[in-house]
């Protein structure tokens, strides 16, 4: 499979190092990015083919990768739509709608919407998406194909899903590496070296994960059975409840998908 992507940033990096080598060998994927070390880093990194700017090896695709920020999806949707043939657009932007896209491409139906995360990197994305009517089955089968190889899929029905998807998972490492830093630095302040806070901390929430997805119990349980009554969770848990921890968490992820919808609307607004 070949596929090219439109912005090597963090998030494309990320995919490809994913795929490079799994799914596809280096020499399959193309990327085009203006700036020249972002190229010269990915083709270091994976044997990419480069370009500063859209050129015929998009025609050779068969999936092209939107990878830019939503505020530059337009003008590249625009360079891009005369390269299109019969290749499959996968767009990873946070809130841009399949539709908008699909009219700066000037109505190239082949569309699949996905929300993708960084764990990519490691093979242990997740990744949010959703085909447009104008998607074949062979089509759908490859932008699974490509999302599998960097991690899970889960595949949905309704595209307005795609902005609570993104306030889980899309943004959802920010969180987990937000938590992390808080802990790191309370042990720090507890007297615990920077090193010891960090292996304390990562070793935890690696630990923690993995139980969690191991166990076939609710992770309601799990925190309890931590969790002795009048012992020292107890005093955290409680002290969490009483700073509204859960409704700041719940605030902020409402906050997220709200600025999808409002990237939405504001860029596929003309
Ligand atoms: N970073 C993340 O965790 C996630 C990001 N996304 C989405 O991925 C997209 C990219 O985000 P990041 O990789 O974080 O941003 P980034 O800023 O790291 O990468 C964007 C890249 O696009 C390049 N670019 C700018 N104009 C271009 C053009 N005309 N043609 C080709 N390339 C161009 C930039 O030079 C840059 O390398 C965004 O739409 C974002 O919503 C989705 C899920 C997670
Ligand atoms: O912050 C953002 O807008 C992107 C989308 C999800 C993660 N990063």
């Amino acid at each position: 499979m070949k596929i090219a992507f439109i912005g090597g940033g963090n998030m494309a990096t990320a995919l490809i190092a994913g795929l490079a080598g799994k799914l596809t060998s280096g020499a399959n994927i193309h990327v085009v990015d203006p700036n020249a070390d972002a190229l010269a880093r990915l083709h270091h990194q994976f044997s990419v083919s480069t370009s500063p700017t859209i050129d015929g090896a998009i025609a050779a695709a068969d999936v092209v990768v939107l990878a830019v920020k939503p505020q530059q999806m337009r003008e590249v949707a625009a360079a891009l739509q005369p390269h299109l043939a019969r290749q499959l657009v996968l767009s990873i932007a946070a809130g841009i709608r399949a539709a908008d896209l699909a009219r700066w491409l000037g109505g190239y139906a082949a569309i699949v919407r996905t929300m993708p995360n960084t764990p990519a990197l490691i093979g242990m994305g997740i990744t949010g998406m959703v085909a447009t009517a104008g998607v074949s089955g062979e089509q759908r089968a490859a932008a699974d194909s490509i999302m599998r190889a960097v991690g899970q899929t889960v595949w949905l029905d309704d595209e307005a899903l795609i902005d609570p998807v993104t306030a889980v998972s899309g943004s959802g490492p920010a969180y987990v590496f937000f938590f992390i830093e808080a802990m790191q630095k309370a042990a720090e302040e507890m007297g615990l070296s920077a090193e010891q806070g960090r292996q304390l901390a990562l070793a935890t929430f690696a630990g923690a994960a993995q139980l969690a997805v191991q166990s076939p119990e609710p992770v309601t349980v799990l925190r309890e059975r931590v969790t002795s009554k009048g012992g020292t969770t107890y005093a955290a848990i409680t002290s969490m409840e009483q700073s509204g921890v859960a409704a700041a968490i719940g605030a902020a992820m409402q906050a997220a998908a709200a600025r999808g919808r409002e990237l939405g609307e504001q860029l596929g607004r003309d």
